[in-house]
């Protein structure tokens, strides 16, 4: 299993390669790929880390040679924000840098898994599309638009509130990753009850967590160990995935024939050829309910910048 990091050098890149050569499959490959020449050197770093995984580092304009064989592509290349930026201040430099490399992709390794975290996530996966489209090599079951981290901090404030214990507590993020489009399915959550005013302070908690993550490094950039670990969560369970590991689900923005929007961030299973079926996000609240209705037009706008830029 080949797994390519693009973006490889920065804050979410190292996090995520570190883990990554931590916790692959014994005989996996790794292939680190960034613009920054440091990006050999932080291969050669992980490579005296004692596992079974091959590490090596590619720096330059051309991705290519990372990307030969790749089954997995994890994509977190761009800039970050700073305090009293939004996510979609970032589509100027993002928007083209995702299609770059999408263009690359799409020659090298058509048949890979790619998961984007790159940001705008809610445009910059819908250029990708249309990237993939051009070149007549889309698949939708093989791009996803990671949401994991809006999965996993969902988790941790829960089981902080509740005074549970995180391994236990699961929930559903569905819709996109920005704002008042990431909506946790919090009436889900087994064997928790909140009042009105916990399911309020609590959504909108969720919502701005990468708010709060970047004013408090306070323009040193956003969320990148937490997000590290998201991500080597999701690419892990793509790499289940494919080697036919039964019942693998995650949330993820995917174009996934959703009635809401081209694309939604829903549960999914995933298998051999990424996903094997979109899976229904079940029953929900009223607010939550209003909370996706009221989101739709956000997401659809925010898609459709992303087709736009590419057309
Ligand atoms: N999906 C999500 O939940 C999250 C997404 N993000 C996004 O991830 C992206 C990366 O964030 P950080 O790692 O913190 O930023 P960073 O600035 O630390 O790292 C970005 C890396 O991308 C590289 N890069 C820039 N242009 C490139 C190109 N054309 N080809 C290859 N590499 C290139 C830079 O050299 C740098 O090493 C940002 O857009 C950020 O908003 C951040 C947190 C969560
Ligand atoms: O907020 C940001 O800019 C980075 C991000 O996507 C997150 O932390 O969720």
């Amino acid at each position: 299993m080949k797994v390519a990091v693009l973006g490889a050098a920065g804050g979410i890149g190292q996090a995520l390669a570190l883990l990554l050569k931590t916790q692959l499959p014994a005989g996996s490959k790794l292939s680190l790929y960034d613009i920054a020449p440091v990006t050999p050197g932080v291969a050669v770093d992980l490579s005296h880390i004692p596992t079974d995984v091959e590490v090596k580092g590619f720096a330059g304009e051309d991705p290519t040679a990372a990307l030969v064989d790749a089954d997995v592509v994890l994509m977190s290349a761009g800039v970050a924000r700073k305090p009293g930026m939004d996510r979609s201040d970032l589509f100027n430099i993002n928007a083209g840098i995702v299609r770059n490399l999408m263009e690359k992709v799409a020659v090298t390794c058509p048949k890979a898994l790619v998961g984007i975290i790159t940001n705008p996530v809610n445009t910059t996966v819908a250029i990708a599309a249309e990237v993939l489209k051009n070149a007549g090599v889309y698949d939708k079951n093989r791009l996803f638009g990671i949401t994991t981290l809006d999965v996993i901090r969902s988790e941790t404030f829960i089981a902080e509130l509740k005074g549970l214990n995180v391994a236990d507590v699961k929930v559903n993020v569905i819709g996109g990753h920005s704002g008042v489009t990431i909506l946790p399915l919090l009436s889900q959550v087994e064997g928790v009850t909140f009042t009105d005013e916990e399911v309020a302070a609590m959504t909108t908690r969720i919502q701005n967590a990468g708010t709060e993550v970047v004013e408090a490094k306070a323009g040193g950039g956003s969320a990148t160990l937490s997000m590290g670990q998201a991500a080597c969560r999701f690419g892990l369970s793509l790499v289940r995935g494919l080697q036919g590991e039964a019942n693998i689900v995650e949330c993820a923005y995917v174009d996934g024939g959703s009635e809401h929007a081209e694309f939604f961030a829903q549960p999914v299973l995933l298998g051999k050829n990424g996903v094997e079926k979109v899976l229904p996000y079940g029953e929900i609240s009223v607010f939550e309910a209003n909370a996706r209705d009221a989101m739709l037009d956000t997401l659809k706008g925010d898609i459709k910048l992303g087709v736009e830029f590419v057309k």
